[in-house]
């Protein structure tokens, strides 16, 4: 059984079909990627993986509990592509807030705020009003946010947009340590060497998932040396 599991999920808006019969197991321990272009359908799929969103057809199951289920959502951290963030408190006040929710015991709400702006660079600025912030420190604060109560299970939707290639390599190299202590991991991305550095990925277009393995995998079964003409000779468009 696969941490998280999805079984012919579909969903519409209206009369438009978005997402089309999905299948996929993500497994304990590995960084999982969901790529395609803008519009494909990965933001839908990742809130309906997260219970954020029950209106589908299909089932998803999330640490063997049927999804939506409350007891799950303290087992996961998802950052939304949308920041829900308070500009009018401090990244600091924010961080509070967030770990507050959590129910987390004074000592280790206060470690867990230190290791959380510690990672994405922004202890320095912990004490300005996030609407001092910009797009970029948002991002970062959003990403703290998620990792405030150690879920076993994180999901990222484009973590990683509109942030500098320096500070997206401690990211990634933060994710690769959470992955080693066991964390599942959910990506999108539309960065194709991002979908590199993910175990097995999942490729998404108009919905429908058209192919799906490790890169290594991919580039093998496709004959091509990267993972955009994986993209293009699975049924993807380029562009
Ligand atoms: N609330 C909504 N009402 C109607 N259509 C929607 C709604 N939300 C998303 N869609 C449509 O569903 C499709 C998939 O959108 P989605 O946001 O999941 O794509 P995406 O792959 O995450 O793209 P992006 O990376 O640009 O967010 C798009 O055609 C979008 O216009």
């Amino acid at each position: 059984m696969g941490t998280i599991v999805a079984k012919q999920v579909s969903k519409s808006f209206g009369k438009k079909e978005v997402l089309s019969n999905i299948d996929l197991t993500i497994n304990k321990g590995e960084i999982y990627g969901l790529i395609g272009p803008s519009g494909s359908g990965k933001t839908t799929l990742v809130k309906i993986l997260v219970g954020m969103d029950s209106d589908f057809s299909g089932e998803v199951n999330v640490l063997n509990r049927t999804m939506p289920n409350m007891t799950s959502l303290s087992s996961i951290g998802y950052i939304a592509q949308s920041d829900a963030l308070y500009p009018e408190l401090t990244g600091e006040e924010n961080l509070q807030f967030f770990a507050s929710l959590y129910q987390l015991k004074k000592k280790e709400r206060k470690e867990r705020i230190m290791y959380a702006a510690e990672l994405v660079q922004l202890t320095p600025h912990l004490s300005k009003k996030v609407m001092a912030y910009s797009g970029g420190m948002k991002r970062r604060l959003s990403l703290a946010i998620t990792l405030i109560h150690n879920p076993e299970i994180l999901v990222l939707d484009e973590p990683t947009v509109g942030i500098d290639p320096e500070l997206r390599l401690s990211i990634w190299e933060e994710l690769f340590r959470l992955k080693k202590e066991g964390k599942t991991i959910v990506v999108t991305t539309h960065v194709m060497d991002e979908a590199e550095k993910c175990d097995r990925l999942a490729m998404v277009r108009e919905g429908k998932i058209i192919t799906s393995g490790s890169p290594v995998q991919l580039k093998q079964q496709y004959e091509v040396s990267n993972l955009e003409d994986v993209f293009v000779k699975a049924g993807g468009k380029r562009g």
